[in-house]
């Protein structure tokens, strides 16, 4: 069941295009947002999350429009969103941080607000730091309290720019279980730098670069756009800058065969780095 549908979303800001005419339809599951720095996934995100108006296009969200203020309210009723720099008050505690983003979600009923605070520390893994001051969290537990203040009121959308940043390889765990137990009934649509998130998480993957999405389908799919393109050698190939040399020394080449490789199977990177690759080349054209 599609959640949201995107169709010729567009945004400057002053002379920079951030989004050029998006058009997207996203159901529940987890789809990842992939894209270099300034390809416009965090100002989709804020367009999605009801934060930013787009200049043209239109947004239908649970069937709602965003643009409507009635519509707007029962959308935002329905998110959670962890942006990508939260600004999470520093003198709060982790509980009265929720505490009062609940009061913002209108859990009113003091008992029901304690429960909810409390169930999403625990599915953060915040329990026992409920009383330490947002400033003394670690860099990965705010994040975690980002995402906990992303799931108050048990969301039906859940938006989350970058949530995996920053994170140790045992919180990015717990992270991709906690999204992946989300994606079981909600709609979560995350942005992120690391193909191996999506990879492991997400049933669709979106690609964005220059504002526009240049790839939408399934992960293994985006691997697919690399296939043939993938190779091992011994030797450095010559006249080729896309290579490196990887953990078994051997040198792993995207593109053109050198002289002696062999074809690699392509991962998702693979696919990404291609895809970004044939994109610039069509955009120079
Ligand atoms: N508030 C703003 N004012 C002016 N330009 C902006 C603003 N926000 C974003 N931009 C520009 O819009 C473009 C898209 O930015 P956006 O932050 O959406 O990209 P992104 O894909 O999220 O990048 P990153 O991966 O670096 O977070 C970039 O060129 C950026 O410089």
């Amino acid at each position: 069941m599609t959640t949201v549908t995107v169709s010729g979303l567009a945004k400057h800001y002053g002379s920079t295009t951030a989004l050029a005419a998006v058009d997207l339809a996203i159901g529940v599951g987890v789809t990842g947002l992939l894209g270099p720095n300034g390809a416009g996934k965090s100002t989709l995100l804020r367009c999605l999350a009801t934060a930013l108006a787009a200049d043209s296009g239109s947004v239908r969200m649970f069937g709602l429009d965003p643009a409507v203020p009635a519509d707007r309210t029962e959308i935002r009723r329905r998110i959670g969103y962890l942006p990508q720099n939260p600004g999470l008050y520093p003198n709060f505690t982790a509980y009265d941080l929720l505490d009062y983003v609940a009061v913002l979600k209108e859990i009113t009923d003091t008992r029901q607000r304690r429960a909810e605070v409390r169930r999403v520390l625990a599915e953060v893994e915040l329990t026992d730091r409920a009383q330490t001051r947002v400033r003394r969290l670690s860099g990965g537990m705010r994040q975690r309290l980002g995402l906990a203040q992303a799931l108050l009121g048990d969301p039906d959308l859940v938006i989350l720019d970058e949530p995996t940043v920053g994170l140790d390889p045992e919180q990015r765990m717990l992270f991709r279980a906690l999204i992946s137990r989300l994606g079981e009934q909600r709609t979560v649509l995350l942005s992120t730098h690391q193909t191996e998130d999506v990879g492991a998480l997400c049933e669709r993957v979106v690609v964005m670069n220059g504002g526009r999405v240049v790839f939408e389908g399934r992960p293994r799919d985006l691997a697919g756009v690399a296939e043939g393109r993938v190779w091992l050698s011994a030797a450095p190939p010559e006249g080729s800058a896309a290579y490196w040399r990887n953990a078994d020394g051997l040198y792993r080449t995207i593109g053109d065969a050198p002289a002696g490789a062999e074809a690699a199977r392509p991962g998702i990177e693979d696919g990404y780095l291609m895809l970004l690759g044939r994109t610039a080349v069509e955009v120079a054209r």
